[in-house]
């Protein structure tokens, strides 16, 4: 038997910090939602093992993988194989993302999901059910989001690996106010122009420790995006555009520009119910 899950980006379409707590962690308050472009694992029957492939499969170790984690974490022995497409260290959930997906098919394997999947990253409890959220305490807390309208993207990641410490460690205030109410069922203006008044607290002490980040804001507000901003704790930026062909002629601009950056025109992916 064979099991195939698709781990896609997460996007903090806006992160406040809002604390810390006595072991370090920072209490977030976030926007989260999923991209349509993602990693993609496959699950055997057979001795824990992992391969991986696709385009950044050479920036990762398949002796010392979050994959395995999840798979050890429930006891499970899975032969598993990693399409690696998402930028490694990246802001958008990679490793996170494919911990959760790896939990979700060994839970369609039979292997019930584990209590406390945060054990194996922050960001594992919002990944495991792939929805627009908003994510509160470490991670743990997640609340549903009313459906949002269809937003068209482009992902911009310089090339750089970005440690989540370290930008978490060069935060000026940890004590930042929380995101304002969410607007009941927005379309894309009143999403755009909420975001507007939202933040991502990581963005500026993430631009100052690798400059390059904001070379891809600009090249996002150069294109006309409606929003763009960092995701997580970097370097992946996202821009927000109008339309299906600003997006597209958006990507392929920037691309002509910046040969080594990762460059994806992409959706969010639909909720469930989303109307
Ligand atoms: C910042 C966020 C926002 O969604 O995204 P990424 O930039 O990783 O995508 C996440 O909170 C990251 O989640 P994840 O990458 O799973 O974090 P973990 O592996 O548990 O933690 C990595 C390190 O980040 C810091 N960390 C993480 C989460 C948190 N709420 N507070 C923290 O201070 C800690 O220094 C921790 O040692
Ligand atoms: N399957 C995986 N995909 C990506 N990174 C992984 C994975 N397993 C372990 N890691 C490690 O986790 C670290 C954080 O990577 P990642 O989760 O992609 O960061 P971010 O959440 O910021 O995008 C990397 O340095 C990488 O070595």
């Amino acid at each position: 038997m064979s099991v195939t899950e698709f781990a896609p980006a997460k996007l903090n379409l806006a992160l406040h910090v809002t604390g810390q707590r006595p072991d370090g962690y920072h209490l977030l308050d976030s926007l989260v939602a999923f991209a349509e472009v993602g990693d993609r694992v496959t699950l055997t029957q057979a001795p824990l093992s992992l391969q991986i492939t696709g385009q950044f499969a050479a920036g990762l170790s398949p002796n010392d993988n979050l994959c395995l984690d999840a798979a050890r974490l429930v006891g499970a022995e899975v032969a598993i194989t990693l399409e690696k497409n998402l930028p490694v260290a990246s802001g958008i959930g990679g490793g996170s993302a494919d911990a959760a997906a790896v939990l979700r098919g060994l839970a369609r394997m039979g292997h019930p999901l584990p209590p406390a999947p945060e054990r194996l990253g922050a960001d594992v409890p919002v990944c495991l059910h792939p929805r627009p959220l908003r994510m509160q305490g470490v991670g743990e807390i997640l609340i549903p989001l009313p459906p949002l309208p269809e937003l068209h993207l482009v992902l911009v990641n310089p090339g750089i690996a970005v440690p989540t410490p370290q930008v978490f460690a060069a935060l000026p205030t940890k004590t930042n106010p929380p995101l304002p109410p969410f607007p009941d069922r927005p379309d894309l203006a009143r999403l755009v122009d909420h975001l507007h008044r939202c933040r991502n607290d990581l963005q500026a002490p993430a631009v100052a420790l690798f400059p390059p980040i904001r070379d891809c804001l600009d090249a996002l507000d150069a294109e006309g995006a409606l929003l763009a901003r960092m995701s997580g704790s970097g370097a992946t930026c996202f821009g927000i555009f109008a339309d299906v062909g600003a997006a597209g002629l958006a990507a392929y601009r920037i691309g002509t520009v910046h040969d080594g950056w990762w460059i994806t025109a992409t959706k969010l992916a639909s909720a469930p119910g989303a109307g």
